[in-house]
C-alpha cells in the first residue's frame, strides 16, 4: 500500500546510489560486469552462482531487493565467489581477495553510515509481510 510503495522507492534510490559509488571505484573494476568466460573459461564450472554490480544494478530497478540486508547478501555473494575462484598464496589471488574483502566492507560500512536504522527496520516488516 502507498506508504510502502514510497518506502520500497527510496530504498532503490539509496541502493542505486551505494551501487553506483562501488562500481565507480578502480580497485572493484573485475567486479562490475559478469565474468567473461572467455577470459575465465573455467569460471563457471566453480562458482555456481555468479554476482556482479551490474547484475545488482539491475536487481534494483527489477524491485528485487525490498531491504538493505537482501543487497547486502548479494554483496556476501560477489565476495565469497571471489575468495572461491581466487583461493591460492599467489599474489594475483591474494590482490583479488583483498580486493573482494574490500569491496564488502565498503558496502556495509557505506550502507550503515548512511542509512536509517528505523528506516531498514521498516523494509525488513514490509519484506516479512510480503
Ligand atoms: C572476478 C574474479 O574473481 C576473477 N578472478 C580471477 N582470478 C585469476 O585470474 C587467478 C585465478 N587463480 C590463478 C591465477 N589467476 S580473474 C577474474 C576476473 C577479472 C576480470 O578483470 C574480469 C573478469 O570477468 C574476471
Amino acid at each position: 500500500y502507498l506508504e510502502e510503495e514510497n518506502t520500497l522507492r527510496e530504498l532503490r534510490i539509496f541502493l542505486r546510489q551505494i551501487c553506483a559509488k562501488l562500481a565507480r571505484n578502480k580497485q572493484f573494476y573485475m567486479f562490475s560486469k559478469p565474468v567473461d568466460v572467455n577470459e575465465v573459461p573455467d569460471y563457471l564450472q566453480i562458482i555456481k552462482e555468479p554476482m556482479d554490480l551490474e547484475t545488482m544494478m539491475t536487481k534494483i530497478d527489477l524491485h528485487k531487493y525490498t531491504c538493505a540486508q537482501d543487497f547486502l547478501n548479494d554483496v556476501d555473494l560477489l565476495c565469497k565467489n571471489a575468495l572461491e575462484y581466487n583461493p591460492d598464496r599467489q599474489p594475483a589471488d591474494k590482490l583479488i581477495r583483498h580486493r573482494a574483502c574490500y569491496l564488502r566492507d565498503t558496502a556495509y560500512a557505506l550502507i550503515k553510515a548512511e542509512m536509517d536504522s528505523d528506516f531498514e527496520v521498516n523494509c525488513r516488516t514490509i519484506r516479512e509481510s510480503r
